[in-house]
């Protein structure tokens, strides 16, 4: 079995660059099904659930091949089959993008239920409330659903709750529709935005991304065409946190630091100090973090996706948190974890209560989800002794290079394996 090993190492210090979102890469991957050419997408990470994409693209005939230079070129041109196989659906959460955007071409989608990150119920509801607006059938199966249209014409949809994924989704969907589609009480998440911006430069006419209205008017074709994904916010976030848990200095550089608002001022108000310039932010940590209270919303709220490190953060913040979240209130897996390590926060509904300023200790512990492993690999910088952290492949679905990326900053982390525990690297040394 692997797992992240971590130990003390003090301060991070240092510069990292971000990759492209995770999120937005799988919409715009998705996305570029609807294209009638060959397509380039700069920044893409390679990331677990972006091979999965390029698992599914070898069954329906999405051809997708990295470049040398990290770029992706995708020709859709030959995809032969809307089917996308429940297993590999399932164990990622973006797979529904898949049905917004065979279904124009299509007619007829057959995609596995979402997996992805299991922290809660993680409705689909609007999703389909969307598609038969449209003016599409869905036929719910044991693993399965099938969405199926003659011809999809536009249509007024009022979300029920603000929703990135069905936003995204309703788009896809009703770019290729017939006549007019207005999209009320939308997210305004910079993922919404950078696929708005993606299928308006192969040719879509999609207005107001970014507002709560979005008006899409359908057309016929989509050309080919190049595109540089937005940067990663979250793993920007978590980085910055990392320099507040280890009384560092770190940059962040290819940021979109507006991207960042709401982490930004949380961390001013936790007593770090924070400077940003036109695409780079760098936090300083401090001995005196300060106790705050979060309420996570969506954008430009502050991240569900953000809750879990600066849960970590605020473990070492003198005085009483609280941390409330909103957006998926069960989505506090990482608090056992993080009580493995000595950290005192108890939930209640809601909300965590932290009682913060108690020094953490390495144990074994386990990542549940992808940003449970951010808020361990934090703690496990800050703790005395060794931090264990199974569930690796949780980590993998948003975090490039985790390993290197941390070590760059000064981090002592590894990947290991319960089997052979010992190192690549001397492992290398020892032949
Ligand atoms: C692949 C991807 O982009 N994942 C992100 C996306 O997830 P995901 O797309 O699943 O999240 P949404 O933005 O859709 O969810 C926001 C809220 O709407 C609710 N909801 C959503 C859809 C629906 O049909 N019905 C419904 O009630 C959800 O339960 C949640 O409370 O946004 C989440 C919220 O920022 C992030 O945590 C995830 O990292
Ligand atoms: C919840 C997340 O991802 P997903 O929606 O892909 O499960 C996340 O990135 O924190």
């Amino acid at each position: 079995m692997r797992f992240i090993q971590v130990e003390p190492a003090g301060p991070l210090q240092g510069s990292i660059s971000i990759p492209g979102s995770k999120n937005s890469s799988l919409a715009l991957l998705a996305a570029a099904c609807l294209a009638d050419g060959q397509v380039i997408l700069e920044g893409i990470p390679d990331i677990y659930d972006v091979k999965v994409i390029a698992r599914i693209g070898d069954d329906i005939g999405l051809r997708l091949q990295r470049m040398p230079d990290g770029s992706m070129v995708i020709d859709p041109r030959y995809i032969h089959s809307a089917i996308i196989d429940p297993g590999k659906a399932s164990s990622f959460r973006a797979s529904y993008y898949f049905a917004g955007a065979l279904l124009a071409k299509f007619g007829r989608v057959t995609v596995g239920f979402p997996g992805g990150d299991d922290f809660s119920s993680r409705p689909i509801d609007q999703h389909i409330k969307a598609f038969q607006a449209l003016g599409a059938k869905v036929i719910f199966h044991e693993d399965y659903y099938v969405v199926e249209a003659g011809r999809l014409q536009g249509a007024d949809i009022y979300f029920d709750t603000v929703t990135s994924g069905a936003t995204i989704n309703s788009m896809l969907a009703a770019v290729r529709a017939h006549g007019r589609t207005n999209l009320y009480h939308a997210a305004v998440d910079p993922e919404v935005v950078d696929t708005a911006a993606f299928l308006n430069g192969l040719g879509a006419k999609i207005y107001g991304a970014g507002t709560d209205r979005i008006r899409i008017e359908g057309v016929p074709y989509l050309n080919g065409g190049y595109h540089t994904v937005i940067p990663d916010r979250l793993v920007a976030g978590a980085f910055l946190m990392a320099a507040g848990i280890t009384r560092g200095r770190v940059t962040v550089t290819d940021v979109i630091p507006e991207h960042l608002g709401s982490c930004i001022s949380k961390l001013i108000e936790a007593g770090l100090t924070v400077e940003c310039t036109e695409s780079g932010i760098t936090a300083y940590g401090t001995d005196a973090i300060k106790a705050t209270r979060i309420r996570t919303s969506m954008y430009p709220g502050f991240a569900t996706d953000l809750q879990q490190p600066m849960t970590a953060l605020l473990t070492q913040a003198r005085g009483k948190s609280i941390i409330t979240e909103k957006v998926y209130p069960n989505r506090f897996n990482h608090v056992p974890q993080l009580r493995r390590m000595g950290a005192e926060i108890e939930v209640r509904g809601e909300s965590a209560f932290i009682r913060g300023g108690r020094p953490l200790a390495g144990n074994w512990v386990h990542a549940t989800d992808v940003r449970a492993g951010t808020s361990l690999i934090l703690a496990g910088l800050t703790a005395e002794g060794c931090t264990r952290i199974t569930g690796v492949e949780h980590v993998e679905r948003g975090y490039e290079d985790v390993i290197g990326s941390f070590r760059s900053l000064g981090a002592r982390i590894s990947l290991r394996d319960t089997q052979h525990a010992e190192t690549a690297e001397e492992a290398a040394g020892r032949n």
